[in-house]
């Protein structure tokens, strides 16, 4: 199996780690980041292009999609152009979804893609990352009601098996268990 076949698939709560986790990969091991489409509000300091392409709901309809969910009332989705465009540099790629999302992606794409699942042992955590990396109150209070948001806090049952669970409680230990995975499956 080659980097181009590959797509490492991040996923778990708001505050887990899934971005730190990706941009890790990105610049650890060269993979390309996908970037997702939404229909969210940018947060204080992301960029357009860059954590998201932020469309309205008029071009989101618009775009030929590989999957796409609501979460927490907002669009997002992913296309199959952006998998291939890391392929075709021969870098394997890392992509943040939900576990729908990594789901649709097991069954589309079945062992060409690497699932990881974030959490922490203490869920309170979440809360205080998301705040420290300067959420506003209004947008986390509304993450929290969320159903998707108390769905993914756990390993859903559809990921079971599949997915490789990395508690994320400090840093040092995630980033071990990351190299010893990637070192399994692509050629570094
Ligand atoms: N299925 C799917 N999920 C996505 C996509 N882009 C982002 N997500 C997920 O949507 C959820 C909400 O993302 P975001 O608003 O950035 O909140 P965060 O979880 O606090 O980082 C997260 O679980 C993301 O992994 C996508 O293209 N498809
Ligand atoms: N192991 C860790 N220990 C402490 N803080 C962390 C850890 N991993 C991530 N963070 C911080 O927690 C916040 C949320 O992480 P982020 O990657 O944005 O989560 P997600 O993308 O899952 O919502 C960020 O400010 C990030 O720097």
């Amino acid at each position: 199996m080659t980097n181009q076949d590959q797509v490492f698939v991040v996923c778990g709560a708001a505050g887990s780690g899934k971005t730190t986790v990706a941009s890790y990969l990105q610049k650890h091991f060269g993979m390309h980041r996908v970037i997702t489409h939404t229909t969210r509000a940018p947060r204080p300091g992301e960029r357009d292009g860059v954590d998201y392409h932020f469309e309205d709901d008029t071009s989101m309809g618009q775009l030929h999609l590989l999957e796409s969910v609501t979460y927490d009332q907002a669009q997002y989705g992913s296309s199959m152009e952006s998998l291939e465009e890391g392929w075709h540099q021969g870098r394997a790629d890392v992509i943040v979804l939900d576990t729908k999302g990594a789901l649709t992606y097991h069954q589309a794409l079945g062992d060409r893609v690497t699932i990881i699942f974030l959490t922490v042992s203490k869920l309170d955590v979440l809360v205080r990352r998301m705040t420290g990396r300067g959420d506003q109150k209004e947008a986390i209070r509304s993450r929290l009601k969320s159903r998707e948001y108390q769905r993914d806090l756990h390993l859903p049952h559809y990921l079971e098996h599949i997915a490789h669970v990395i508690v994320n409680d400090g840093w040092t230990q995630t980033a071990e268990q990351l190299d010893d995975l990637v070192g399994k499956i692509v050629s570094v």
